[in-house]
């Protein structure tokens, strides 16, 4: 009996065809081939094993997609099955065993807060409430070029970025900013801590026999450090917004209260879902936001054509010599033609949050067993010749004049924001503000780099390393006034 047993189990596994896979080495398995660029090397391998390759992070099988006709068969065909995400032992931790949106597993209630959030929180009418909270941010930042930009002075674009998103992240999230000029706590670096610790790869998650790397990096204690001090902060938040009637305001803190304590929905979440909500927001709305703008200040300042076209676009709507404000800016076909052409070259995030597959699923006639990570390469895809032409490298935003491609989860070739039920939330509080933000500082300064050691006067394009490809080095700037009328 036991040997039938044994010999059917041995027919059924040589049965099993796995996708394609480069030579792994025994524990670490493709490791090795790997760099500080995760997306490129995924792209320089899938371009020798194919579209739907199998890879291995020590014991643990990653399924990487790098075309769009294989994002559609996931995030579209079969995206039930792939609605999980891998959880590790830090997210795990911080997110109190999924409860936040971003990891929760698929299931009820990761559907009850994904609802929640649409419907209550980041509805158009809820983004258009927080505009004057925008304008008051992008005033200020602009006051502080314009100081620099009459003393001659270079200014940190990249710096001021990350202020500017996590302010006025703040303002939605918390209701008022939290910075260190406030005499609060600095939520940027506390955001910045946060981001570093969770990207940290956890040696232990898929090769638990190399756990020791981890002990000796102190993960564990920087993991449970970090989380406590945001769970303090945000506890003081939640306690502010919910004792003192004084202090309410309109951030989404005051609305998720109001919610929980008005028992307005059908299912239960308490005062901790409530903290881990809102770090998700911090999380996956300010390093994101401010990497897009970053990265279409970098193209246009590299393509002074596409900056002069954007500034007569951008003229042509805003006629006054003031803020340009956020009707005016959705009349603004080419300014929407940049930002899509950034988001395609440089998508915030490389690969996509990782997804896993909840059962064994055949897909273009390989096996994929249950528990499988999966990644989509969004940043090869996005650059692939076969659907973008001979000029898909190319930093062109007239491609988008004429055509309706989709960022928003229709178009498998253009994911910067992902796909299906994981499709980000976020996506028109981001947009939002860089649209805005880009009006207004390309209408009223001109921007120049320092020119370099060999005559360079363009920005590089280098990518810092890990999935967040943001700039490696900061982006600095000579502002100059433009003398209205123009
Ligand atoms: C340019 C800015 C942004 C980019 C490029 C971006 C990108 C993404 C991507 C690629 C995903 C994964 C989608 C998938 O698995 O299919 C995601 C998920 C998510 N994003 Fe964003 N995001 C941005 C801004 C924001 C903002 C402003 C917020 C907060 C309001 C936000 C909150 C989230 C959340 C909560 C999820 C998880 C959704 C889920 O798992 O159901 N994101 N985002």
């Amino acid at each position: 009996h036991l040997f039938l047993k044994q010999l059917f189990k041995r027919t059924t596994t040589t049965k099993i065809n796995p996708p394609p896979s480069p030579w792994r080495l025994p524990i670490i398995g493709n490791f090795h081939q790997l760099s500080l660029s995760p997306h490129r090397s995924f792209r320089s391998l899938s371009l020798r094993y194919g579209p739907l390759m199998l890879l291995h992070f020590g014991r643990v099988p990653v399924l990487v997609v790098s075309s769009a006709e294989v994002a559609h068969d996931i995030m579209k065909t079969h995206d039930r099955l792939f609605a999980n995400r891998p959880i590790t032992k830090a997210v795990d931790k911080v997110t109190n065993g999924g409860r936040d949106l971003v990891f929760a597993p698929y299931g009820e209630y990761w559907r009850n807060i994904k609802s929640l959030c649409i419907v209550h929180l980041l509805t158009n009418k809820m983004v258009r409430s927080f505009q004057k909270g925008r304008e008051e941010e992008i005033n200020l930042m602009m006051e502080y070029v314009e100081k620099a930009s009459s003393s001659s002075s270079t200014v940190n674009l990249s710096q001021l970025f990350i202020t500017l998103t996590s302010d006025v992240m703040s303002k939605v999230a918390l209701g008022r900013k939290y910075s260190s000029d406030q005499g609060t706590i600095d939520i940027k670096r506390l955001v910045r801590t946060f981001a570093r610790v969770l990207g940290t790869f956890p040696v232990a998650d898929y090769i638990p026999s190399l756990a020791w790397i981890d002990w000796i990096r102190r993960l564990d204690g920087k993991v449970e450090e970090v989380s406590k001090t945001f769970d303090d902060f945000l506890e003081k938040v939640v306690q502010e917004h919910d004792v003192d009637a004084e202090k309410r305001r309109s951030g989404f803190v005051d609305t998720l209260l109001s919610i929980q304590r008005e028992k307005m929905t059908p299912f239960a979440f308490d005062k901790s879902d409530i903290k881990l909500i809102i770090l998700d927001m911090f999380i996956g709305g300010t390093a994101t936001t401010s990497s897009l703008l970053e990265w279409t200040m970098t193209e246009l300042m590299r393509h002074p054509e596409c900056m002069k076209k954007l500034r007569d676009d951008i003229c042509s709507v805003s006629t006054h010599n003031s803020y340009v404000n956020e009707e005016d800016v959705e009349k603004m076909n080419y300014l929407n033609a940049v930002i899509k052409e950034t988001l395609r070259l440089h998508p915030p995030l490389s690969v996509l949050i990782p997804r896993q597959v909840s059962e064994d699923i055949k897909l273009k006639g390989y096996d994929i067993s249950a528990g499988t990570q999966v990644i989509i390469n969004a940043w090869a895809i996005q650059r692939d010749n076969a659907t973008w032409g001979p000029d898909a490298e190319e930093f062109k935003p007239e491609r988008h004049l004429n055509s309706s491609w989709d960022f928003q989860g229709q178009d498998f070739k253009f994911l910067p924001f992902g796909s299906g039920r994981r499709l980000c939330p976020g996506i028109r509080l981001a947009l939002v503000l860089v649209e805005v933000t880009l009006a207004n500082i390309v209408k009223r300064f001109d921007w120049r780099v320092p020119v370099g050691p060999h005559g360079i006067d363009k920005p590089d394009l280098a990518e810092a390393a890990g999935i967040e490809a943001c700039r490696k080095f900061p982006l600095i700037v000579f502002p100059s006034s433009v003398v209205f009328p123009i």
